[in-house]
């Protein structure tokens, strides 16, 4: 063991020291030294082997082998990151099934949760609050009590309240709808489960009976919180309303001004923090608003219906000209990739294309658009109001998407003061965000860059959650 110790150190240092090649087959024979000891023995030979040839080979051919293997490398790991697809793909998508049919998540069945009220209406389902039903419960499946059980459940142990997706029966394209967002579901919760609602799996109704139709998809979350940031919006009192959720009373002392502007600014980071965990593993929203960041009740932002997802590693859920579902949140682009790109080849085709598709047309700036409106609408509360906001839609297309412009211009008169305070660092993240993408289709922040950008660096937002922290620990 120590012969084998000191064999990988000396070679790593050659290696290191003058970059020779004998250090590296000096780390081979370190790990073969150390298999032998343990009778393991055959790949670090084989490694050895491979080396030796690689060795006789002369020098041109052998910076040429080496060139090609750094860029290969280069290139798969390079966003959306081939490699660490196909691993997604091949081992940790099987491994998430094994778990899921472990812990019962993947076969759930209709008795097994109760449904409450209707709390929304998208194109090809219906959102309802329900609970799960505690082990060793009978449901009692007299129709109209459900809503009342819910509450009776509250207080027991393994109380869980869910949110349930009903996948409309019958309606064109419902049914893929549904598949597609399971998918995309499974797959953020491998990818970034905390930037994402927590996916429980989906179940087929066997029979029909109240919302229940036989043979029809449900799927279903944890309920995450009572409001969206687009219930928080409305209030007259945004965004001092979420003042306690994200800071508890830290904030109290502080100028009005600055508090506003730490609670923007924290949302901003938690929103864009999430969309670049996303971006990074190839995946474009497409329908980022505030009715699609839920708040939980530790005060995190969590994004929700990735119906309208797309996932530019395999190009899942990509169809050329189709666009963004909510055109208020939409993009001067409007599409994700030009509109002559042709349907995604076969997947593991798609994937090693995809890092080209990614530097070429960063689709990833699609979703940042719909971050830098909302940075605005939460900024001015004339551009929350459905007629101000549309007003702002038709006057920054006039100006071209110049948002310098549209401030001289607009006859809003939005007061943008929470952007202007620290030398105008906000109002200068929204001029990168909300803007046309130039030649090579970049020029706005990507998340990574954003996240980079003077207004977040040095955030009192974090010194604050900080404080809260402590303050609520003590
Ligand atoms: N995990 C969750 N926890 C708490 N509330 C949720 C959760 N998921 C969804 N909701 C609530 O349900 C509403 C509708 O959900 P979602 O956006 O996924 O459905 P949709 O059918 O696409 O509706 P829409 O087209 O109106 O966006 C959300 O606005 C939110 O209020």
């Amino acid at each position: 063991m120590t012969r084998c110790s000191l064999l990988f150190v000396e070679g790593v240092a050659n290696a290191v020291s003058d970059g020779s090649l004998d250090g590296i087959q000096q780390i081979i024979r370190g790990v073969a030294f150390l298999n032998d000891s343990t009778g393991l023995t055959e790949v670090a030979r084989k490694g050895l082997e491979l080396y030796n040839e690689y060795s006789k080979l002369p020098d041109y051919d052998r910076a040429g082998l080496l060139g090609t293997t750094l860029g290969g490398w280069i290139y798969l790991t390079a966003r959306p990151g081939v490699l660490i697809g196909a691993l997604d793909a091949y081992v940790f998508a099987p491994v998430q099934d094994l778990v899921n049919r472990a812990l019962g998540r993947r076969s759930w069945k209709r008795t097994d949760f109760i449904v409450g009220e209707r709390i929304g209406e998208g194109s090809f389902g219906t959102v309802f609050a329900g609970a799960l039903v505690p082990r060793g419960v009978e449901v009692d499946e007299a129709l109209g009590r459900r809503r009342r059980r819910i509450e009776e459940y509250e207080g027991s142990k393994s109380f869980k309240k869910v949110i349930l997706k009903k996948v409309k029966v019958g309606v064109q394209g419902a049914e893929e709808c549904g598949e597609m967002e399971e998918w995309f579901n499974y797959r953020m919760r491998r990818a970034a489960p905390d930037a994402c609602a927590d996916f429980l799996g989906s179940f087929t109704a066997d029979t029909t009976r109240g919302p229940f139709t036989e043979g029809g998809k449900w799927l279903v979350w944890k309920y995450e919180g009572d409001s969206t940031l687009a219930d928080f919006m409305k209030a007259r009192d945004f965004p001092e309303n979420l003042g306690s959720v994200l800071f508890g009373g830290t904030l109290n002392k502080k100028d009005p001004l600055q508090r506003r502007g730490l609670i923007i600014k924290k949302i901003m980071r938690e929103m864009i923090t999430s969309l670049k965990k996303m971006h990074s593993t190839g995946i474009v929203h497409r329908d980022v608003k505030p009715s699609n960041l839920v708040l939980t009740n530790r005060g995190k932002l969590k994004l929700i219906d990735f119906g309208a997802a797309t996932d530019l590693r395999v190009g899942k859920n990509y169809v050329p000209e189709r666009g963004m579902l909510d055109p208020d949140y939409c993009p001067p682009e409007l599409f994700v990739l030009p509109e002559k790109t042709p349907e995604p080849p076969p997947e593991p085709v798609a994937a090693l294309l995809s890092p080209l598709i990614w530097q070429l047309n960063s689709p990833d700036l699609f979703d940042m658009y719909s971050a830098g409106v909302i940075l605005l609408q939460m900024a001015s509360v004339n551009l929350r109001t459905p007629v101000g906001f549309q007003s702002f839609k038709l006057e920054i297309a006039e100006v071209g998407y110049d948002l310098k412009k549209w401030r001289e211009t607009t006859k809003l008169r939005p007061n943008l003061d929470v952007l202007d305070i620290d030398r105008g660092r906000g109002w200068d993240l929204a001029t990168k965000l909300v803007c046309k993408r130039g030649v090579l289709r970049r020029g706005r922040l990507s998340a990574a860059a954003a996240l980079r950008h003077p207004y977040f660096l040095l955030g009192g937002d974090q010194a604050a959650t900080m404080l809260s922290k402590i303050t609520l620990s003590k």
